[in-house]
C-alpha cells in the first residue's frame, strides 16, 4: 500500500486518482486534521468527525463538482471543505474574513447550495435534479441529511414532491447517528431505531460486506439488493412508500460498504434513498462519549478535552433566561417551556430536569412549535417558546395566523437576537424587530442588560397576549440580576441620562455602546425597553426640550425600531432631524460580534463620530 497524504489532495480529482486501498489512510488523516484544526479554531466537531468516511466515499464515487452534493445544515461539511481545496483555509474557519462554517456558493464551486438552517437539502437537490432533466444534463444530485434534520416538515414536503417527479436522478443519504444537537426526539427517531435494530442492521452490516466483496455485475447486484433490501433487511420503508428505492441501513464508517453501494446507486440512478448509520464524534473518544458537549466547542486541547475554566465566566443572557424560566415555572404551574431542538443553546437543561412534564422539545420543527404553543394557550396554559431569532423565521406564518390573529397568550424568548458572530449571516437575528413590528397585537421588548432581560421576561410573561423578549448571544455588561418576578409597565421607557439637545433612544444592549458617547457629548440617553407599543408619551416629552433624535438598535434599520420612531414623528407632524443607527441593508458575514459592530459603525467610537458629523452645529451650540 502506497504512503498517501492528505496534503496532496487539492481537489476530489486527486482523491479519485488514488487506489481504493489508499482511501482508509486519507480518512484517518482527514479525521485527525479536523480534530486538530477545530481544537485550534473552535467550531462544529462531533458531526464532522462522523461524516469523514461518507464524505471520502461520496467525492470518490461521484464526479464532483459536475455531480451535485447538498449538505443539510452544513455544519458537518468540514471534510468536504478540506477535500475540495480549503484544507489550509480551515485555520480561518468562522473568523472575520475567513471561510464560513457552512457551505457557501460564493466560497467554492463544490459548495452547490448554501445551507445552515436545517432540512433544505432535499428541496434544493430536487430543484437541481429537475433543472438537469429539463436541460438534458446527465448528473447526480445528492442530499446528505441528518436524522435530526429529517424531523423537519420541509424535508417531507420535498420527499413528497420528489416521489411524483419523473425522470430525475436524486440520491438522499440519511446520515443517521441517532443524535440531533441533544438526543433526538420524536416518533421518526423511533422508526429509524427500528430500522437499525439488531435483526435488520446486523444483517445489513454482514450482508453489506458479503454481497459487496464479490461485486457481481451491477444489475445482478441491484437485483440482489432489491431482494435483500425488500425482504431480508427491512420491510418496505416509509421512504419506499414515497417513491424512493430504500437501501440500508449500512455502516457509514465502512468504506467497503459505502463505496460499492454508492457505485451501485450511481449506476441505478432515479430516486434512491441510502440509510447510513454513523456515530457522532466517531474516532475521538471524548466526542463519542459526549457528542452534545463536542457539537460546537470553542478552542480546546484535544489531549485534555474540553476543560471547564476555573475562572467563572460572566453570566450569559441564555443563563438569565434559563434561571428565569425555572423561577417563573415554580411560581406558575401554567407555564410550558418549548424548544425546537435547541435545549442546550436555549438554556433549558435545568428546566427539563426540574419540570419534565412541562418541557417540550418538538424536534427541528419551528412551525409546529409555534402552533403547538397556540394550542396550549387556547386551553389557558402559558407557553414560553424559546427560539433563536433566526429560527423563528421558520414559524412566521404560524406566529401571525395562529398566535397574533387570535391574540393568544404566547411568550417568545428570542435568543441570539442581533449579530451572532461565528455562525455568520445565516444565523443572524437581525430581522425580528422588523418582522414582528408589523403584526397587530404583538408586544416587542428589547432589554438593555441581563437584569432588564429578567424584568422584561417577567413583564411579557404576565402580559395576556403575544409578546417577545429579544436578547443577544453571549454575555452582557455584567449587570446584577434580581431574583424576583417584578414587572414594569408595558410600553414605557426610562430616561437613563438627562443631556441637552440631542436624545438617543436605545432599543436593547447597544445602549451600553452609547453610554460613554452620551457622557462625552452631553446627550440624553433613553432605554426605550419596548419597540411595540412605543412610548410615544416619552417621545412627546423629549421633543419639548430636544432638537434632534438618534435611534439605536441591534437589528436592521429598515422596518426596525428607528422606523417606528420615524413613523410616529411623521404622524405627530414633529419635524425633528433624526439619525437611525442599526444594521445596514446587506448580509453581514461571520466574525467576533465586536468586530462586526465596528464594521457597521455601531461601536462607541463610530456612534460618536456619526452623531458628531450629523449634528455638528447643534453640538457646537450646546453649553
Ligand atoms: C431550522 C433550524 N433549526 C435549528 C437548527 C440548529 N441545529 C443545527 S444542527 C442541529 C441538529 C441537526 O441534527 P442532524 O441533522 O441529525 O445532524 P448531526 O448534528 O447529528 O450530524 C440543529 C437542531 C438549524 N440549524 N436550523
Ligand atoms: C449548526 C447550528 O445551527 C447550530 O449548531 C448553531 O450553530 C448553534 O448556535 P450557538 O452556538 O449560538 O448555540
Ligand atoms: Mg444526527
Amino acid at each position: 500500500m502506497a504512503n498517501v497524504s492528505l496534503q496532496h489532495i487539492q481537489s476530489p480529482h486527486d482523491l479519485r486518482a488514488l487506489k481504493r486501498a489508499d482511501l482508509d489512510q486519507i480518512a484517518t488523516q482527514l479525521r485527525e486534521y479536523i480534530l486538530q484544526s477545530v481544537a485550534r479554531t473552535g467550531g462544529h466537531l462531533s458531526s464532522n468527525l462522523g461524516t469523514v468516511e461518507l464524505t471520502v466515499a461520496l467525492h470518490y464515487v461521484f464526479n464532483t463538482p459536475h455531480d451535485r452534493i447538498v449538505w443539510d445544515v452544513g455544519h458537518q461539511s468540514y471534510p468536504h471543505k478540506i477535500l475540495t481545496g480549503r484544507r489550509e483555509q480551515m485555520a480561518s474557519l468562522r473568523q472575520y474574513g475567513g471561510i464560513s462554517g457552512f457551505p457557501k456558493r460564493s466560497e467554492s464551486e463544490y459548495d452547490d447550495f448554501g445551507t445552515a438552517h436545517s432540512s433544505t437539502s432535499i428541496s434544493a437537490a430536487l430543484g437541481m435534479a429537475v433543472a438537469s432533466r429539463n436541460q438534458g444534463v446527465q448528473r447526480q444530485h445528492i442530499a446528505v441529511i441528518g436524522d435530526g434534520a429529517m424531523t423537519a416538515g420541509m424535508a417531507f414536503e420535498a420527499l413528497n414532491n420528489a416521489g411524483v417527479t419523473p425522470g430525475i436522478n436524486m440520491l438522499v443519504v440519511l446520515n443517521d447517528n441517532d443524535m440531533s444537537i441533544s438526543p433526538p426526539v420524536g416518533a421518526l427517531n423511533r422508526y429509524f431505531a427500528r430500522l437499525m435494530s439488531g435483526q435488520f442492521y446486523a444483517k445489513a452490516k454482514n450482508m453489506g460486506k458479503a454481497v459487496l466483496q464479490h461485486m457481481p455485475p451491477m444489475l445482478e447486484l441491484a437485483r440482489r439488493f432489491e431482494g435483500h433490501a425488500k425482504g431480508v433487511l427491512t420491510p418496505a420503508t416509509l421512504f419506499e412508500e414515497l417513491g424512493f428505492n430504500y437501501v440500508g441501513p449500512i455502516d457509514g464508517h465502512d468504506l467497503d460498504s459505502l463505496i460499492p453501494t454508492l457505485e451501485n446507486l450511481r449506476e441505478l440512478g432515479g430516486l434512491q434513498f441510502l440509510h447510513v448509520v454513523t456515530k457522532k464524534g466517531h474516532g475521538y473518544q471524548r466526542a463519542e462519549a459526549d457528542p452534545v458537549l463536542y457539537h460546537g466547542p470553542g478552542r480546546f486541547d484535544p489531549k485534555q478535552g474540553i476543560v471547564k475554566s476555573s475562572v467563572p465566566a460572566p453570566q450569559t443572557f441564555t443563563q438569565v433566561f434559563g434561571q428565569w424560566l425555572c423561577d417563573q415555572a415554580a411560581a406558575d404551574e401554567r407555564l410550558i417551556g418549548i424548544t425546537p431542538a435547541m435545549r442546550e443553546g436555549s438554556g433549558m437543561v435545568a428546566f427539563e430536569k426540574q419540570f419534565p412534564q412541562r418541557y417540550f422539545d418538538v424536534g427541528i420543527a419551528e412551525q409546529h412549535a409555534v402552533t403547538f404553543a397556540a394550542g396550549l394557550a387556547c386551553e389557558q396554559l402559558k407557553p414560553v417558546v424559546a427560539i433563536y431569532s433566526t429560527f423563528l423565521q421558520r414559524g412566521y406564518d404560524q406566529l401571525i395566523h395562529d398566535v397574533a390573529l387570535q391574540d393568544l397568550d404566547v411568550t417568545f424568548a428570542l435568543d441570539r437576537a442581533g449579530l451572532v458572530g461565528a455562525d455568520g449571516a445565516t444565523h443572524a437575528g437581525n430581522y425580528d424587530i422588523a418582522y414582528l413590528r408589523c403584526i397587530p397585537n404583538m408586544v416587542i421588548s428589547t432589554p438593555s442588560d441581563e437584569n432588564e432581560t429578567r424584568l422584561l421576561l417577567n413583564t411579557c410573561y404576565q402580559h395576556t397576549g403575544p409578546s417577545s423578549v429579544r436578547y443577544p448571544r453571549g454575555a452582557g455588561c455584567g449587570a446584577e440580576v434580581t431574583a424576583d418576578l417584578t414587572t414594569v409597565p408595558v410600553g414605557k421607557g426610562v430616561v437613563r441620562r438627562q443631556g441637552q439637545k440631542i436624545a438617543i433612544l436605545a432599543f436593547g444592549t447597544l445602549l451600553h455602546n452609547a453610554k460613554a458617547v452620551a457622557e462625552q457629548l452631553d446627550l440624553t440617553l433613553v432605554d426605550m425597553r419596548f419597540v411595540k407599543p412605543l412610548d410615544t408619551a416619552l417621545i412627546d416629552s423629549l421633543l419639548q426640550s430636544h432638537q434632534a433624535i438618534v435611534t439605536l438598535e441591534d437589528g436592521c434599520v429598515m422596518g426596525g425600531a428607528g422606523s417606528a420612531v420615524l413613523e410616529y414623528l411623521s404622524q405627530a407632524q414633529a419635524n425633528v432631524p433624526t439619525l437611525l443607527l442599526g444594521y445596514p441593508d446587506r448580509f453581514i458575514d461571520h466574525g467576533e460580534q465586536k468586530q462586526l459592530h465596528a464594521e457597521i459603525g455601531l461601536d462607541s467610537e463610530s456612534i460618536a463620530e456619526r452623531i458628531q458629523s450629523r449634528f455638528t452645529d447643534l453640538l457646537a451650540n450646546q453649553n
